[in-house]
C-alpha cells in the first residue's frame, strides 16, 4: 500500500509538474522528532511532490534533519530546533503538520491529555497564523476533538482563520476501517474504502459500512463488533504498547497520505477526497469530519454524510453530545481570559 500510494503519487506528480501552477511545495512538520513525527518525516521524504520539508519540534531537530537529508529525493530538508525558531520554520509552508504534543499511556483517555497539548496547539496555531497564514493545516495532536477548535479560534484571534484550510487527520480511523474490514471480509485492504464521520475518539468515531465500497454484506453483530473495534483501535494500541506510547507508524502512514492528498489537489488534481475533521454546518456539532473534496484552497466541498441506516442513525446520537462537549472544552480553553 505504501508503495502504491507512492507510486500514485509519483505518477500524479509528474503528470501535474508540468501544468501547476505550484512546482515548489513546502511542508513543514511541527514535532518532528517524536514518535509520529519521524516516521512521517521519512514518508514525505519519499514525495517527489514535495520540494522542501521544514522539521520543526522542541529537540532532536539537527539529527533528525541531518539524517533525512542523506536521502536521495527530491527535497531538501532543513531542521529547526526550539521556539526562537519556530516562525522560521514555518515560513512560506503550503502544508504544515502537527503532531507535536503528548501521547497517551495505559488508563488514559484522549481528553487527559488536554492540559498539555491544548497550549501547544495554541501556540503552533498562532505562529502558523503569523508566518503561513494560508498554509493548509493538518492536526495530528489529541484530543483531536478540541485541538481542532482551539487551533481555529487561535486563527481568528488574529483575523486569518479560513476554516477551508484546517482539518484534524481522521485518516487514522479511515485506514484501520479498511484493514479490519478487508481482513474480515476477505478482501485485499487497499481495495477497501469506507467513510468514517464524526470526530476522532470513542463514540465520536463512526465508519459507514452502509456506505462501505465494494459494498460488504456482515450480520449486525458483526457490524456491531467491527464498529467498536474501530472505535476502541487507538486504545488497542495503547495497551499493547504497554506504557510505551500510542499508534505512531501507523499514523505516520495515515498523516502522509493526507498531506499528499492535500497536496495533490493544491497541484489542481481533481477528485482527491478525504475525511477529515473540520468546521462544518453538516450536524449540530461545529466541527465534524465527512468526505471532503479537496482543492487548490483547501475543502473545495464538503460532501456530507450521505444517508444513514438506523444502526448508524444511532451511533450518530451518541456521537453529537460527545462532540459538542469536547468542542465547547476547546473554545473555552481559547476564549479565556
Ligand atoms: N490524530 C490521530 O489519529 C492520532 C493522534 N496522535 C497524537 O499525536 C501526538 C503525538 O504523538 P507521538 O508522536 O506518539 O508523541 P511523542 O511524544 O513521541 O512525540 C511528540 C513530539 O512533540 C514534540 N513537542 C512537544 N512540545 C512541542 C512543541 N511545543 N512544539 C513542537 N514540538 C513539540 C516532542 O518534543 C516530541 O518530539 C499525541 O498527542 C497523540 O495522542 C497519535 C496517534 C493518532
Ligand atoms: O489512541 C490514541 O491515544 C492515539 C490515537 O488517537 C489513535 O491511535 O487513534
Amino acid at each position: 500500500m505504501f508503495l502504491r500510494v507512492f507510486r500514485v503519487a509519483a505518477q500524479q506528480g509528474a503528470k501535474n509538474f508540468s501544468t501547476s501552477h505550484q512546482n515548489n511545495v513546502k511542508v513543514a512538520v511541527c514535532g518532528a522528532s517524536g514518535g509520529i513525527g519521524q516516521p512521517l518525516s521519512l514518508l514525505l521524504k519519499q514525495s517527489p511532490l514535495i520540494t522542501e520539508l521544514s522539521l520543526y519540534d522542541i529537540v532532536h531537530t539537527p539529527g533528525v534533519a541531518a539524517d533525512l537529508s542523506h536521502i536521495d529525493t527530491r527535497s531538501k530538508v532543513v531542521g529547526f530546533n526550539g521556539p526562537e525558531n519556530l516562525e522560521k520554520a514555518l515560513q512560506g509552508a503550503d502544508v504544515v503538520i502537527i503532531p507535536a504534543g503528548v501521547p497517551r499511556k495505559p488508563g488514559m483517555t484522549r481528553d487527559d491529555l488536554f492540559n498539555t497539548n491544548a497550549s501547544i496547539v495554541r501556540d503552533l496555531a498562532n505562529a502558523c497564523g503569523k508566518a503561513c497564514p494560508k498554509a493548509l493545516i493538518g492536526i495530528i495532536s489529541n484530543p483531536v476533538n478540541s485541538t481542532v477548535p482551539i487551533a481555529s479560534e487561535a486563527l481568528a484571534k488574529l483575523g486569518v482563520l479560513d476554516p477551508k484550510r484546517i482539518f484534524g487527520v481522521s485518516t487514522l480511523d479511515v485506514v484501520r476501517a479498511n484493514a479490519f474490514i478487508g481482513e474480515a471480509a476477505g478482501v485485499e485492504p487497499s481495495k477497501v474504502n469506507i467513510p468514517v464521520i464524526g470526530g476522532h475518539s470513542g463514540v465520536t468515531i463512526m465508519p459507514l459500512f452502509s456506505q462501505c465500497t465494494p459494498s460488504v454484506s456482515f450480520s449486525a453483530d458483526k457490524i456491531k463488533a467491527l464498529t467498536e473495534r474501530i472505535q476502541e483501535a487507538g486504545t488497542e494500541v495503547v495497551k499493547a504498547k504497554a506504557g510505551a506510547g500510542s499508534a505512531t507508524l501507523s499514523m505516520a502512514y495515515a498523516g502522509a497520505r493526507f498531506a499528499i492528498s492535500l497536496i495533490r489537489a493544491l497541484q489542481g488534481e481533481q477528485n482527491v477526497i478525504e475525511c477529515a475533521y473540520v468546521r462544518s454546518d453538516i450536524t449540530e456539532a461545529k466541527y465534524f469530519s465527512t468526505p471532503l473534496l479537496l482543492g487548490k484552497n483547501g475543502i473545495e466541498k464538503n460532501l456530507g454524510m450521505g444517508s444513514l441506516n438506523a444502526f448508524e442513525q444511532e451511533l450518530l446520537s451518541k456521537a453529537i453530545p460527545e462532540l459538542k462537549k469536547n468542542i465547547q472544552v476547546g473554545e473555552e480553553f481559547i476564549n479565556k481570559k
